[in-house]
């Protein structure tokens, strides 16, 4: 899809921080011009504005897309105040906050609400998008080709599915990014300097998630294929793959207490 409709009508930014911000660099990079971009944001790097980006000016009056990406705990005072005209479609990346919410808002607006996360900010994110009734195929394929351009986009087939996307892929590169953690600190136990413990680790991460993209091989047996009998992934295995102190029950635990925030979050 190209972004004609949006370089014409125009789109607004509401928060543009680490999110927002890793999706306008996307958009700026995929043919969305910087003219027809209005960013609301008290606190946003002015270099946005020497990009051509219109920063904290009034918004256009029926703007193709309206982009919520304040935090959830914001949504109430920033919802008022919304340009939002009679052809807007709204899209939300608020944790927790319901199509529901919005739709009280705005009765019969197209909305869509999405979760990406911040490997967006090189392109490499994950997005899953659900629609409201009033938002149709245009919209979802907007909302598509919007987050397209910083990673993958999933559909999800029932809103309910958004807490636990959130918990998962929303949070998840905070996970991973301890686990690098984690191994380094293990590493300079072991002996190591701190700097070569975090290359050694991050380069770990790094090369097993693009093994793990790289074809259909089931992690399981990308797993088995560094586990040789007898050997030393078998003996660190059975430390994190543990029944009760493992890494299975304590991701659950992880994921099962972020889902609920996200819940709590929508109440
Ligand atoms: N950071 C992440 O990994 C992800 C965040 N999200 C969602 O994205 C949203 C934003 O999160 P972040 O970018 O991490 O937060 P952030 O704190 O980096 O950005 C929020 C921005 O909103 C601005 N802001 C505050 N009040 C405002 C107002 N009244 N009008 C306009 N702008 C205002 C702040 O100045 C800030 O720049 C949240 O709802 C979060 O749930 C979704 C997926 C992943
Ligand atoms: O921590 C949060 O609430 C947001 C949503 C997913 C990632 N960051």
């Amino acid at each position: 899809m190209d972004f004609d409709e949006i370089n014409r009508r125009g789109l607004v930014l509401i928060g543009c921080g680490r999110m927002g911000g890793a999706m306008l660099t996307g958009w700026l990079n995929s043919g969305i011009a910087p003219s027809s971009v209005t960013v609301s944001d008290p606190n946003a790097d002015p270099a946005w504005a020497e990009r051509g980006v219109r920063l904290n000016r009034q918004p256009p009056d029926n703007p193709a897309v309206l982009v919520l990406a304040v935090k959830p705990q914001m949504i109430g005072d920033v919802l008022s105040g919304l340009p939002i005209g009679p052809d807007t479609l709204l899209l939300s990346v608020a944790a927790g906050v319901t199509l529901d919410r919005y739709a009280m808002a705005f009765p019969g607006a197209r909305i869509v609400r999405a979760m990406p996360n911040t490997p967006a900010a090189i392109g490499r994110g994950i997005t899953a998008i659900i629609g409201n009734a009033a938002a149709g195929r245009a919209a979802l394929e907007m909302a598509e080709a919007l987050l397209s351009v910083v990673g993958e986009v999933v559909r999800l087939s029932d809103e309910a599915q958004m807490d636990a996307v959130t918990a998962l892929s929303g949070s998840g590169p905070a996970y991973v990014f301890h686990m690098i953690e984690a191994m380094t600190q293990a590493g300079i136990a072991q002996g190591l300097p701190a700097d070569l413990a975090l290359n050694l680790a991050r380069a770990t991460v790094a090369g097993a998630g693009a093994l793990a993209m790289h074809d259909d091989t089931p992690p399981a047996a990308l797993r088995e294929a560094v586990t040789s009998p007898g050997g030393t992934t078998a003996a660190g295995l059975a430390q994190l793959m543990d029944a009760k102190a493992g890494l299975v029950p304590l991701m659950a635990r992880t994921v099962a207490a972020a889902a609920d925030r996200s819940r709590e979050l929508g109440r």
